[in-house]
Parts: C-alpha cells; sequence; structure tokens
C-alpha cells in the first residue's frame, strides 16, 4: 500500500481530440491504491489549507511543483516489439517483408537464449519507463519461456502493459517458426495463465500486466490457427487481441492471395472472430474504404506507428479521415521499424505525417463533414492519441489516459528548468520564474515538449501511483 500523495502544481489534462485543459494551480490527490481521489482544478496558493481541511486532509503532505515542472497523463504506446529494441536504426533500406527475413527475425530468434532475453528486456523496459511510456503494448518474441521473461520483467519494474507471445505457424524461416496451430495454442494458454498469475486484479481496476493475443499478421498464421485464436477470444472477452494490418502493398497483396475466402486483409480477420472491440490494428495504411467501414463497425482500434510507415517507406495512413469516421486511435512506436523507443518522436511524426497529408488533399475540395482529413493534427489532438486515445484503443479508456476522480494516477512529472539540462527547449523566452504560472505560458510548455522534449525532461514517472522512473528516478 501506498502513502497517499498530494500534488500542487501545474496539470495539463487531455479531454478529447479537440481540448485539453492546463490549470497552473491544481490540487490533485492520489489515494493509496494509486487511483486519484479527487482534483480541484484552481485553487490560490492561500486557500490551500482550506481546501485541504475540507478534504479531510488536515496538515496533508503535499508535494508542491516548483516553476518549470507540470503534471500529465503518462504515454501509451499502443504497439512496439521489444525484441527488436536491439535492431533499433538498421534496416531502413528494405521494405516490410524483406526487413522481416533479413534484420527482423534473426534477432528475435536470439531471444530462445533466455539469459540474452533477460539481458535485452530489462534494458528495453527501463528504456521504455524513462521515456515516459506508463502503458505499453508489448510484442514478445514465439518463445514461451522468454516471453514470460519479459512479463516478469514489466511487472517487477511497475510498468503497465499488455504482453504477447506471438503466434506464428506459416511463412516464417525454419529457426524461426511454431511446428504446428497445436503447439502455438497450447504455449497461448500457459502464457496467459502465466501472465494472469503475477498481478491480482482489485474490484477497482484492471491488472497491471495482462497477456493479449498477438496473431503476428494474417501471413504468418494459417487458418486453423487464427480460427483457434479466435475461438480462444470469443470465449474470454476480456482478452485483448493485437495484430498488423495493410502495412505495405506487397504484404496487401500477398495476402489477398492467401485468404482468397476473404474479401480483403480486414476481413481476414473478421472472418476468424479477431476484429472486435479490443482488438489493436498496428499501420492501417492502406485500407479500403470497406475496411474503414468494417474497423468502425467492430469498433476495432488502430495503432497509428508512423515512424515505421517513414523508416520502411510503408506509406502514410490517413489517420485524419480515421477520426472523422469515429475510429478509434492511439500512437505506437513499432520498434524497430520505427527508430526510437520514445512517444515522444511517436508525437512528432504523427504532425509530420498529417502535415504531409495536408500538402496532398491540398488540392482537392475538403467535404463539409471533414474535420480532420487532410488537415495537420493540432497539440489537442497529438496529445489526445499520445494518452487518452491510446487508452480507447487498448479499451481502458476508463481507468487510464486522463486525470478523474476513480482513474489510475499513470502520470508524468515533467520539468523544462535548467537542471535538466534540456531547458533550452524554451529558444529565445524566459525560462519559468514565477509561481503563478499563466495558462497560456503552460500551453507553450507542452508544445515544446511534445516538440523538443527528451528524456531528460521526464523528471519521474508514476503508474498506479507508484513512482517507478524518470530522470531522478534511482533503483
Ligand atoms: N512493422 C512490423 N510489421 C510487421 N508485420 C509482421 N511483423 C511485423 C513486425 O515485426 N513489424
Ligand atoms: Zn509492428
Amino acid at each position: 500500500m501506498l502513502t497517499a500523495t498530494i500534488f500542487y502544481g501545474a496539470v495539463i489534462n487531455p479531454l478529447s481530440l479537440t481540448c485539453y485543459s492546463a490549470f497552473p494551480r491544481c490540487l490533485l490527490a492520489v489515494d493509496g491504491t494509486g487511483n486519484i481521489e479527487w482534483i480541484v482544478n484552481d485553487v490560490e496558493p492561500h486557500a490551500l489549507q482550506d481546501v485541504l481541511a475540507a478534504k479531510g486532509h488536515v496538515d496533508a503532505e503535499v508535494l508542491a511543483l516548483k516553476d518549470g515542472e507540470y503534471i500529465m497523463p503518462g504515454f501509451i504506446d499502443t504497439h512496439t516489439h521489444a525484441p527488436q529494441v536491439p535492431n533499433m536504426g538498421t534496416g531502413g533500406q528494405y521494405q516490410l517483408l524483406d526487413w522481416l527475413h533479413n534484420i527482423t527475425f534473426p534477432m528475435e530468434a536470439k531471444f530462445s537464449d533466455l539469459d540474452f532475453a533477460q539481458k535485452a528486456y530489462k534494458s528495453v523496459v527501463r528504456r521504455l519507463i524513462n521515456t515516459g511510456t506508463t502503458t505499453c503494448c508489448y510484442y514478445g518474441t514465439l518463445h514461451l519461456e522468454s516471453t514470460k521473461v519479459l512479463a516478469d520483467i514489466v511487472h517487477a519494474f511497475g510498468q503497465r502493459a499488455f504482453v504477447g507471445k506471438c503466434n506464428m505457424n506459416r511463412d516464417s524461416p525454419p529457426y524461426y517458426i511454431e511446428p504446428s496451430p497445436e503447439s502455438s495454442i497450447t504455449a497461448t494458454h500457459d502464457f496467459i495463465n502465466y501472465v494472469r498469475a503475477l498481478s491480482p486484479s482489485t474490484s477497482k481496476q484492471e491488472p497491471l500486466v495482462q497477456p493479449i493475443l498477438t496473431p503476428r499478421f494474417a501471413i504468418s498464421c494459417t487458418d486453423e490457427l487464427l480460427a483457434s485464436l479466435g475461438a480462444l477470444a470469443s470465449s474470454d472477452p476480456t482478452l485483448r487481441i493485437q495484430t498488423h494490418i495493410s502495412e505495405n502493398p506487397s504484404e496487401v497483396a500477398y495476402t489477398r492471395e492467401l485468404f482468397p475466402a476473404a474479401p480483403h486483409y480486414a476481413g481476414v480477420y473478421d472472418m476468424f472472430g479477431l476484429l472486435k472491440q479490443n482488438t489493436v490494428l498496428a499501420h492501417a495504411v492502406h485500407l479500403t474504404e470497406d475496411e474503414v467501414n468494417l474497423i468502425k463497425e467492430r469498433n476495432a482500434g488502430i495503432s497509428h506507428c508512423p515512424t515505421s510507415n517513414f523508416n520502411l517507406s510503408s506509406g502514410i495512413a490517413p489517420i485524419g479521415h480515421y477520426l472523422d469516421k469515429g475510429i478509434k486511435v492511439g500512437l505506437g512506436t513499432d520498434v524497430s521499424g520505427g527508430f526510437s523507443t520514445s512517444m515522444l518522436n511517436a508525437v512528432q511524426n504523427a504532425s509530420v505525417a498529417s502535415k504531409v497529408c495536408a500538402f496532398h488533399g491540398r488540392d482537392s475540395e475538403p467535404s463539409s463533414k471533414s474535420v480532420f482529413a487532410s488537415k495537420p493534427l493540432q497539440i489537442s489532438a497529438l496529445l489526445y492519441l499520445a494518452t487518452l486515445g491510446g487508452a480507447a484503443v487498448c479499451d481502458l479508456e476508463r481507468q487510464i489516459g486522463s486525470f478523474s476522480p476513480g482513474k489510475s494516477f499513470d502520470a508524468l512529472l515533467v520539468s523544462v528548468r535548467e537542471e535538466t539540462g534540456n531547458s533550452g527547449i524554451w529558444g529565445l523566452t524566459e525560462p519559468p520564474t514565477t509561481t503563478l504560472t499563466p495558462d497560456k505560458e503552460l500551453e507553450g510548455w507542452l508544445e515544446r515538449f511534445l516538440f523538443c522534449g527528451d528524456d531528460r525532461n521526464i523528471e519521474r514517472v508514476y503508474v498506479q501511483g507508484r513512482f517507478i522512473g524518470g530522470r531522478t528516478f534511482h533503483s
């Protein structure tokens, strides 16, 4: 049990794609279980003790933020591959299918060695936490035991995560493939039971670390394996599903060849009961309008991975169009298709991708219904996609992604102060000096953190109220 903590200072809170709040003098109480107890948005310093007394917290210890510090919800990375981090920054000369065979599968195969997995995964999870990722949808490898190691490490470090053992019994090299659908399913059951025993759920909140079904992509799974996974998903509606969809034109063409009975790529997953409200679909670059409509109908979510889509020359996902359709969208780093573990990098590339879409759409007549399509994503949308949007994609928006009473306190304490070593992100403006920061200034801090910040600016990382990482964390 933690002790209750009360924070006083600047708080940024995403509300929707078009709106967030920025309060410079917010009082936020976290209870002993790590849930947010109450928030008072604007408390003048002279009224502090009165408000605390009214809330029954006379003489409570208050963690007062300094000038240039603020709290915001932690980042939610809806798609990354933990065993690919050692490859990060290489392989960008390839497109998807060649990249998988030449770069990715050889590295993932090394995770049959548990000592290697231990070492690599410890450094991966520490790195992700310190870059501000409080919730992560992880792919492991096809190996049962080493993916358990990944889940153990995530659990020990206190990050919130969905961890998946890859299912892949087809079209993979002989040194890195599961021998049969049965063995893949048996290992998946074993993995689910193992992860569920790690962290108990409480009556209020879902467990910190959860298993997620991970058919790698349609190409790497036979019909029989997909059908068994679909049956498993329908027998257990709390089980999330993650996979890739329509990332690269050659992948799309090959998928259509392998599944001639399906109307399209999304139809393959749908045919096997794998397209649901808790399915996370990574990429979605080349969807047809029928697929977009089906994804909306099933209420599945899309993980937008712009860095990877640029790096592997996959294309640009029309995220504005998906948002206009009301499809759930979050951001993913997709390491090592993407070359950074940082969600800040995903935010920056999501912004650039939306601007490239906007150039291309410049000459076409905008639809009167379009709010986001062919327009640059604004700060409110970028913040939303990295937090609350990701929470919705994980089917966990009741619990994480923003601050409100009853939700988990998963948060970043961001600092733009000189001692971070990255206060130069303020450019020519003065660093913060006054205690009463106007909220306009706070909005500027957010924008520049999103575009110029890095892990030096992430002073503390909290998950479920527990201080688990950041620049000032010492394990
Ligand atoms: N980006 C990416 N796409 C995939 N499709 C199937 N596997 C992968 C992978 O590891 N990364
Ligand atoms: Zn991926």
